[in-house]
């Protein structure tokens, strides 16, 4: 045997134990063309017996019969592309006629165990073409977010879905978000992957955080105004209402000049308005939204009312002037009281990270996606950060958000604070850097010693 018949041979295993372990990296350097040459060389075989072929038209059939030839056979949907990717293939289909999207998305778990991929799914491009994306391991295992994503304003890249792709959190289609989940089912680290991701952006950012403050308050330096307790929340959101409503006033004059201007685009949000006049767009972060809905006394009942009412408003008037809503909370359905469930028709975007039972997951989902409430009740515990997400549109996928630790976040934050816009309207609640308070008193305190 020569040294080379040696060397390919250690090659050839190597691919193969790498193949049945399967590192992460070993698409890169593997499996991609591995996959795609197995998926050239079975695709017609696998598509019949798929049931996503189509008989020969009478056309065929007759033009086979005049030549003498044998009858042709049936035909699979036509390869437009095929992409290798960081994660798997990305296959474009032209459907034959007689075929529809429904028919590729119901076949997505064979052709899965027909290609030996991990998932397969499907999406319509455009009438005729399919979109088949296979990855090749779990991708949501340990996320890696692919270096370049697609940079717009209000758009953040926030998690990785289990077919590969970059799940981007756009304010400027869904502007307000609800965000679900048991406790340490991943919550918080998604919303710090927000904040993250709109830290190098041009946006104020004003948090409630009614878990004392834990988790906003180490982020303050990016921040324009905070609260961490009910009382506070309510100044603060009474003053964004005020804010809107000034925001508002500023539309409104612009429309008065440009309404007697032939041709002219009449403004209708801020994002019309010329750069010079354009307020500073706003994302309002809520953590335990629960915590203000909740009350025991006549007082705290009366505040409740206010702040929910607050949240109403933000919700149905905010988009247009540049404020939206990320709302966070372990449950967030109608035994919080009334105005609840109108404030949650007006959260476009939901995403259900591990939830404890079917109602909470019905909460979600209940309303716009009745079969992401089963994939939310099936999402393990020992996995915590993967999390279904859906919108108003019926569609769904799994995501998760890479695992960003405060350190990072922080660290992010402190590089960007000299971002952080000043809003006169918030400026009672700008959060002041300083030095942290030490607990002054021990939570426990030592018991005398007895003799
Ligand atoms: N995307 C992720 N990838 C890996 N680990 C994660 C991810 N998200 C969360 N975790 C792990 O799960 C733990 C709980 O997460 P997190 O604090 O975000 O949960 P939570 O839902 O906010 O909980 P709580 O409501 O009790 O505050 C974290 O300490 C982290 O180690």
């Amino acid at each position: 045997m020569t040294a080379l018949t040696v060397a390919l041979v250690v090659v050839i295993a190597a691919a193969l134990v790498l193949r049945w372990r399967r590192p992460a990296w070993y698409w890169l350097v593997f499996g991609a063309a591995f996959a795609a040459v197995r998926v050239l060389f079975q695709y017609t075989s696998v598509m019949d017996a798929c049931g996503l072929t189509v008989p020969p038209s009478r056309w065929r059939l007759a033009m086979a019969r005049l030549a003498n030839r044998p009858v042709p056979e049936s035909r699979a949907p036509r390869i437009l592309r095929l992409r290798p990717t960081r994660t798997g293939l990305v296959l474009r289909l032209k459907l034959r006629p007689g075929q529809d999207a429904f028919d590729v998305s119901a076949s997505c778990d064979r052709l899965r165990h027909s290609f030996a991929m991990y998932g397969v799914t499907s999406r319509e491009l455009r009438s005729g073409v399919v979109e088949v994306r296979m990855t090749g391991y779990d991708v949501l295992k340990r996320v890696q977010m692919p270096a370049k994503t697609d940079p717009a304003p209000m758009r953040v890249p926030v998690a990785l879905r289990e077919d590969g792709a970059v799940h981007y959190r756009d304010y400027r289609t869904v502007p307000h978000g609800l965000t679900l989940g048991a406790t340490e089912s991943g919550k918080s680290v998604y919303q710090r992957n927000l904040v993250a991701g709109l830290a190098p952006m041009d946006v104020a950012l004003v948090g409630i955080d009614c878990k004392q403050g834990v988790e906003l308050f180490p982020l303050a330096r990016r921040f324009s105004a905070l609260a961490d307790n009910p009382n506070a929340a309510l100044d603060l959101l009474e003053a964004l209402v005020s804010h809107m409503e000034d925001v508002y006033q500023v539309i409104r004059a612009e429309q008065r000049i440009t309404v007697n201007v032939p041709d002219a685009e009449i403004a209708a949000d801020i994002w019309d308005l010329p750069d010079h006049l354009r307020p500073v767009p706003i994302v309002v972060l809520v953590d335990e939204v629960a915590e203000l809905a909740l009350f025991a006394t006549k007082d705290e009942e009366r505040r409740r009312d206010r702040i929910i009412t607050a949240l109403v408003r933000l919700a149905q008037l905010g988009r247009a002037a540049g404020i939206y809503l990320e709302i966070c909370g372990q449950r967030f359905g109608s035994e919080l009281g009334k105005g609840i469930t109108m404030l949650r028709a007006q959260l476009t975007g939901r995403t259900a990270h591990r939830v404890n039972d079917e109602s909470s997951a019905n909460m979600a989902f209940g309303d716009i996606a009745p079969d992401a409430v089963l994939a939310a009740i099936q999402i393990p515990t020992e996995t915590p950060g993967i999390a279904v997400t859906g919108d108003s549109s019926g569609g769904w996928a799994r995501i998760r958000a890479p695992h960003t630790t405060l350190r990072q976040a922080v660290n992010l934050c402190n590089k960007h604070a000299g971002r952080t816009p000043d809003l006169p309207a918030l400026a009672p609640f700008r959060p002041v850097a300083g030095t942290p308070a030490l607990a002054s008193e021990p939570l426990a305190k030592a018991a005398p010693a007895t003799a």
